[in-house]
């Protein structure tokens, strides 16, 4: 009791250098800013790539899909308060090399651009579709570039608190603090039948993104698009086949940069192995433990295998699965495989 206490207070502390909210005037500055059309954004496009963006871009792009999805009028969201929510969302990233803004915006475009290609809007309804974007958006919120076997090695505060899923559920707590937050509460003005449920479809969604979690409901997702071969209407009134379908939308998105084109994979994972890699610098140094290969960088020259490793055994089951459930994401799977190809190719120059 008294350790837990102990921990959560460390974490407070840990977490309060961390929690923080956006100042004012930042949020009056993106109030004002001109919002394009999610097509000058190309926010419907399962290919894109937000390289060319900049920050402002980002959080303007945020604001199209709000506006876009209809969330700012089917809540009453204010709209500065949904600005300054942005901006806080974004701030409590880190800079870590890959589990940043970027990463999570990337995340939340490609939940965007599944539900509108597939309709699959339809099947979750406006609420569903609510706690699914701020899912994506928060769901590696204050990431420290390190995972969950590391936080326990290190024994964190983190560890202390939550010992399986530990940085998902650190995720949630963080995205619900900032929903919390004075001039941060864009679910202010739903009913509180509707807040629940909001934040339990959050919660799921975020704990989803452990892939651990995915593995274990992963079996039957297949099964099940065995079976139904497409997503009839009557997915939408099973709330246990909603809720498969959203935890494995989350893990589509959140790995998606697999289904990019090469250069957009390529590069981005570049950033993964460098988070990697720093974690088994750190695991060396601090922990004194040989890092596991992945994460290692004296194997470095692996990363190709790696790579189709990771195709094979993680993405091509879900990718494959979706393309069943909706020909509107075939072009996703069409290109995990090509990517595999360009894998394979490097890892015999090796
Ligand atoms: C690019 C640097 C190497 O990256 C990897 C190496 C190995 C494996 S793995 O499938 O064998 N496996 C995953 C589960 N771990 C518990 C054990 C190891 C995955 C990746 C990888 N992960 C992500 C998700 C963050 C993105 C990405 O692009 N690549
Ligand atoms: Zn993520």
């Amino acid at each position: 009791k008294a350790i837990t206490a102990m921990a959560k207070q460390s974490v407070t502390l840990d977490v309060l250098s961390y929690h923080a909210s956006a100042s004012l005037d930042d949020a009056q500055r993106l109030r004002t800013l001109r919002i394009p059309s999610s097509a000058h954004f190309s926010l419907h496009e399962l290919a894109f790539d937000d390289i060319e963006m900049t920050d402002d871009d980002t959080l303007r792009a945020c604001l199209r899909m709000f506006l876009d999805l209809d969330f700012v009028e089917r809540f009453h969201i204010d709209y500065s308060v949904l600005c300054r929510w942005l901006l806080s969302v974004k701030k409590n990233y880190r800079n870590v090399t890959y589990h940043n803004w970027r990463h999570a915006f990337n995340v939340a475009q490609m939940m965007f651009a599944i539900l509108t290609e597939t309709q699959w809007w339809k099947i979750f309804g406006e609420l569903e579709c609510l706690a699914l974007i701020i899912g994506c958006l928060c769901h590696d919120l204050d990431h420290r570039g390190t995972n969950n076997s590391f936080q326990i090695k290190a024994s964190s505060p983190l560890a202390q608190l939550y010992s399986t899923s530990t940085m998902e559920h650190h995720h949630f707590d963080q995205c619900l603090m900032i929903l919390n937050s004075p001039g941060n509460q864009i679910l202010l003005n739903l009913s509180s039948d509707d807040y629940e449920k909001v934040v339990k479809v959050l919660e799921d969604a975020i704990l989803s993104t452990d892939l651990a979690v995915y593995f274990s409901k992963r079996k039957a997702f297949i099964e099940l698009v065995s079976e139904e071969r497409q997503v009839t209407p009557n997915w939408g009134e099973c709330e246990d086949r909603r809720g498969l379908l959203r935890a494995m939308l989350m893990t589509a998105c959140d790995l998606a940069a697999i289904t990019k084109p090469w250069p957009v994979e390529r590069r981005v994972a570049a950033l993964v192995a460098g988070e990697f890699f720093r974690q088994g610098d750190l695991e060396r140094q601090n922990l004194n433990l040989t890092p596991i290969d992945i994460m290692n960088r004296d194997k470095e020259d692996e990363l190709p295998a790696m790579q189709v490793k990771f195709i094979d055994t993680i993405c091509l089951p879900i990718y494959e699965a979706f393309a069943v459930l909706s020909p509107a994401l075939q072009p996703m799977l069409d290109r995990v495989k090509s990517n595999r190809g360009h894998w394979i190719d490097l890892s015999n120059n090796d």
